[in-house]
């Protein structure tokens, strides 16, 4: 049985160990959520929650089954309100507009934020038709175009030197690492500006989740990401910032090599080196 300080250690080490720390340069904050709170009926799921995410970062949200990641989550895209009995207050700012103001327009939303969920949900159609679908329902019909937007997009979630010369054939014959990688080309295809994961390697084999997690490492170039993830490893692997969430409320935010090498309060610290969750 290997002490907190070991695990904490061990997932020190997980880092790479050539990689070095550059200087930081200033990022945009994409979401500023300040005093939220979040209700199902009489369950008050999440309790004045307060958090930046940034781009070209990655975000992890940790925290035991039932503290609130995945609403908080689905409420960042607005997906949480097809809940019926869920109810607000406080504010989100996404670049500048309150998200959960009614008059903002949650179509707006979806085209620049796009979701990837635990279990890999392609359309029951060719892998060609799973990319070109959403550019499709923003108007571009020229053929030559969603090719290109096809090609890149599985490019960008590295993934078309293997689909290249099947792009006909129906996505759900695909693996589930691949299914879930045609997932993130799918969001890739839209042009969105930050990307969601909802536990997005939870049903997958290593090799699938070291793909998804080099690939997350590439797509933070370009998009702001936030992860929801149980597995401690791949946060103190993949994210720059990780939220420890408990019982509805934020126990800890910061830098990840923070959180898990040098924990403020004692409970992120418990759970992090496995003492519950
Ligand atoms: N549709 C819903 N209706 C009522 N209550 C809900 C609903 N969805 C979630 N909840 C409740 O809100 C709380 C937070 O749930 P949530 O799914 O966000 O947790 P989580 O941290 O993502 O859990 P897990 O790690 O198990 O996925 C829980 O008490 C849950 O029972």
């Amino acid at each position: 049985m290997s002490t907190v300080m070991e695990k904490q250690i061990n997932l020190k080490l997980v880092r790479n160990p050539n990689e070095r720390y550059e200087p930081e340069v200033p990022k945009e904050v994409v979401y500023d959520t300040k005093g939220l709170n979040l209700w199902y009926g009489e369950t008050h799921a999440l309790k004045n929650i307060n958090m930046d995410i940034k781009e070209k970062e990655v975000t992890a949200i940790i925290g035991p089954s039932g503290c609130g990641k995945s609403t908080y989550l689905k409420t960042l895209n607005r997906m949480v309100e097809l809940v019926p009995i869920v109810k607000t207050s406080g504010q989100i700012t996404y670049k500048g507009k309150n998200i959960l103001d009614k008059s903002f327009r949650v179509e707006d939303l979806r085209t620049q934020v796009g979701m990837v969920f635990q279990k890999a949900n392609p359309f029951p159609k060719s892998i060609y038709e799973n990319i070109a679908y959403g550019p499709k329902i923003h108007g571009i019909k020229n053929k030559k175009v969603l090719d290109e937007i096809v090609e890149n997009s599985l490019r960008g979630a590295f993934i078309w030197d293997e689909l290249k010369d099947r792009l006909g054939d129906n996505a759900y014959g695909l693996s589930g690492g691949q299914q879930q990688r045609l997932c993130i080309a799918r969001c890739l295809a839209v042009e969105p500006n930050v990307i969601l994961m909802d536990e997005p390697t939870s049903a997958l084999d290593p090799k699938s989740t070291l793909r998804i997690e080099e690939l997350v490492q590439e797509l933070k170039k370009d998009y702001a990401i936030v992860i929801v993830t149980h597995n401690m490893q791949q946060a103190a692997r993949i994210s720059d910032k990780t939220a420890f969430f408990l019982n509805g409320e934020i126990i800890e935010y910061d830098k990840t090599d923070h959180i898990f090498n040098n924990p403020t309060d004692q409970r992120t610290g418990d759970y992090i080196s496995g003492r519950f969750g």
